[in-house]
């Protein structure tokens, strides 16, 4: 076995190895796929059904999900696994999937939703997040920044999904919220454990599984509750996506899916891709400085008030996207993207996905060379102070192909329109001592969350708004 790569036992095969390593998922997936030159046979206990190929390759992730984006779908344990997604967009397959992309597509290409995400994003951060941070500040508290974050996206997103603000950000606790935590931290847990386990425990009702049925159950009454409000008030002009689908004469089953998708799709992975940014630009004082000089540049010298720009005014702001890219490549909010081979195929790698195959000598990080651990936004931009273009399948934080993310102009216009807000009104500093690092979820969250200070940059008068 080369270096790095897990020792397959006789009977357990490489489970050992990723069971002692559970606490590091991340980071140890990453070191083996890279010891195992981009690409790892991972072979689970014997009669498991536990085998699975795992690759970082260009080569064949531009395979799997262009060039032959037919024989890799979700597959038959997906829906399974991801049980509380229903029928919804994330794990349907072939026509279902057809129907549910183009409905999602067309409407996230429309002007008015793409005014409708801007300005639920703008006014939320505005109203809610900047004067929450200017409060902490004031008190001179810390604060857990991604705990913020993700109620600000959980807001949002509520808002561009049901057309509800549940106002998570005012209130100590909102119960319905937790089910997104649990169920992605659920859904990993599945995808490590063999089927049976989790499925005995789904059955016995224990354990996570007992929490994650609980925190469903409260959100379909949520939801449920929603729908039927809104198809009594007949709400025809308003833009979210709930009444946008609602016109559209589905029934309660399929707009309950729709929601619990694009709940879960654009929630925590904007939140915590933001949570990453911030923690990264406070370790990278230099980052935080040229992103100031950028967003100064466009916007002058800050005044007494705290300001919040709209998502048009931040266009063109170079320095700013390539720090968001930056952050997304180091810290995918989507670590993992699970694909099941319809057919047995050949990977360009070599090998099939039903046999073992030489693998090739490790190499390092392909394309970003030895400094690809380091926070380094200059590598996003040309020598004309452009940014510089990397294709999907080797910048897979939106995935690739057919199946790209659909959310991703969405998460863009949110991601800039509160890094711009906040980086201008406030210095950020991480709590000496806290340890960030990431948790085992589906989502790549923050284990213990973001301690951080907030200063006013200015001394800014505290300006509430109502
Ligand atoms: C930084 C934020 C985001 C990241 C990193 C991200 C990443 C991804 C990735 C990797 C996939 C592919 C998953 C797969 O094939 O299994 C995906 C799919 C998807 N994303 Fe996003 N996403 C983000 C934000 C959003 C937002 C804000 C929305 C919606 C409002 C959204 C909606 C979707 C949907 C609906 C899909 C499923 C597409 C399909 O299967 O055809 N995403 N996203």
């Amino acid at each position: 076995t080369p270096r790095g790569v897990p020792i397959t036992w006789p009977v357990l095969g490489m489970l050992p190895a990723i069971l002692s390593n559970l606490h590091r998922l991340h980071d140890y997936c990453a070191e083996v796929v890279h010891a195992s030159g981009l690409t790892l046979v991972f072979k689970g206990p014997i009669l498991s059904k536990f085998d699975f190929i795992v690759t970082c390759d260009p080569a064949n992730t531009n395979h799997i999900l262009k060039s032959a984006f037919a024989y890799y779908q979700k597959g038959p344990d997906f829906p399974e696994i991801f049980d509380p997604l229903g029928n919804g967009l994330i794990v349907a397959d072939e026509d279902s999937w057809t129907t549910q992309r183009k409905a999602g597509h067309g409407l996230f290409a429309e002007a008015k939703f793409k005014g409708y995400v801007a300005e639920t994003s703008k006014g939320n951060a505005e109203l809610a997040l900047v004067p929450m941070l200017a409060r902490a500040a004031d008190l001179g508290e810390a604060v857990d920044l991604e705990d913020v974050l993700l109620r600000f996206t959980f807001n949002t997103s509520s808002k561009i999904v049901i057309g509800v603000d549940p106002n998570c950000l005012s209130k100590q606790e909102v119960p319905f919220a937790r089910v997104f935590d649990e169920a992605e931290e659920v859904l990993a847990l599945r995808h490590v454990t063999p089927m049976w386990w989790w499925k005995l425990m789904r059955w016995l009702n224990v354990g996570p599984e007992k929490t994650l049925a609980h925190s469903l159950e409260m959100w379909d009454v949520h939801v449920m509750q929603t729908i039927r409000e809104r198809r009594e008030a007949n709400c025809e002009t308003s833009p979210d996506m709930l009444s946008v689908y609602l016109q559209k004469g589905h029934d309660d089953k399929f707009l309950r899916d729709m929601v619990f998708n694009f709940m879960l799709a654009g929630r925590d992975t904007t939140g915590a891709g933001l949570a990453w940014f911030f923690w990264l630009v406070s370790k990278n004082p230099s980052v935080e400085t040229k992103i100031l000089e950028e967003l100064k540049e466009r916007f002058g010298e800050a005044d007494e008030q705290t300001k919040v720009f709209d998502a048009e005014s931040l266009r063109g702001l170079v320095y700013l996207h390539a720090a968001l890219c930056e952050t997304l490549r180091l810290y995918p909010p989507v670590p993992f993207n699970h694909k099941w081979a319809a057919k047995a195929d050949v990977l360009p790698s070599g090998g099939d996905p039903d046999h073992d195959f030489d693998v090739r000598d490790g190499s390092d990080g392909e394309g970003v060379g030895k400094d690809c651990k380091e926070f380094r936004p200059e590598r996003w931009i040309t020598e004309h102070g452009t940014i510089k273009y990397e294709p999907p399948q080797k910048f897979l934080a939106f995935s690739a192909g057919p199946r790209t993310c659909l959310g991703k102009d969405v998460a863009f216009t949110q991601m800039k329109i509160v890094t711009a807000a906040l980086i201008y009104n406030f210095e950020i500093e991480a709590v000496e001592g806290h340890v960030v690092e990431p948790k085992l979820s589906m989502i790549l969250h923050m284990k213990n969350g973001f301690l951080a200070k907030v200063r006013k940059r200015r001394g800014n008068q505290l300006v509430v708004f109502h």
